[in-house]
């Protein structure tokens, strides 16, 4: 079952997503968060910082990174954590996966036990145009551990935007898997504006299917989607989504 919580605009996404992930870290003792990187997450990592709620207790498990880009790089995805939440806060451990591991097999078993000794109490996820979590692309098996894998065009035409020109955009990532994100005892999916509309519509009343890697999330059992009217504007039940 996928609750449906409709926000009128990124503000107000960024807001009801940060009172749910303060929520969880206040719940107990030792939390562990999984976090995400891109466009949609900004705002939240913004009231974090601004609000500094405490943090020394929680771990986090980032989703995914990029091969071939140091952790320095201005657009690693380790670069981008540090840079957003955690120069500012103090965490526990923040783990990203190793895109620079000299054996990137390895690097991701040794991601799954991380996973495994620290289960995630609260998955935070964007979700691609073309309905990827994290970087598994349509087609990934729903199974999939933590693994190396390519980018599609649409994604890489995505990512783009945060790069001087589109041939400097990373083909493959080191990416948690569909299966392992599907591990998390709760997850909160997060989107806003109309280029994701296609994609909300599709994870929220398409068949479950690996041609749209989101649909997986219609088998867990503890899913949120926070998402505003643009990126609901698709959807038949918008109403009822935003009756909740
Ligand atoms: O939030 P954005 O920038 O639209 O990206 C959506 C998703 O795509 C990725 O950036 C990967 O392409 C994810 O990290 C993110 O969740």
């Amino acid at each position: 079952m996928i609750k449906v919580i409709a926000v009128k605009n990124a503000e107000e996404l960024a807001q009801k997503a940060y009172e749910k992930i303060v929520s969880v870290m206040e719940s107990k003792n030792e939390v562990t968060l999984g976090l995400a990187t891109g466009g949609s997450p900004l705002g939240i990592y913004a009231l974090m910082r601004e609000n500094k709620p405490a943090t020394s207790h929680v771990t986090t498990i980032n989703l995914d990174e990029y091969i071939g880009l140091e952790p320095t790089h201005d657009q690693s995805y380790r670069y981008f954590m540090n840079d957003q939440l955690f120069n500012h806060l103090p965490f526990k451990a923040t783990y990203v996966p190793d895109g620079i591991a000299a054996d990137l097999q390895k690097a991701c078993g040794d991601y799954e036990a991380i996973i495994a000794a620290n289960p995630v109490d609260l998955q935070l996820l964007g979700i691609g145009e073309n309905g990827h979590i994290a970087f598994n692309e349509p087609g990934t098996s729903f199974d999939s551990p933590t693994q190396v894998t390519g980018l599609t065009e649409s994604t890489i035409n995505a990512n783009s935007r945060y790069f001087e020109k589109k041939e400097d955009v990373p083909t493959s990532a080191i990416t948690m898997g569909i299966g392992s994100i599907m591990k998390a005892k709760e997850i909160l999916l997060i989107a806003s504006g109309e280029k994701k509309a296609e994609a909300i519509k599709q994870m929220l009343e398409g068949n479950v299917t690996e041609a749209c890697p989101a649909t997986a999330l219609q088998h867990h059992a503890n899913v949120t989607v926070i998402a505003d009217e643009a990126a609901l504007s698709l959807c038949q039940d918008k109403k009822e989504a935003q009756a909740v």
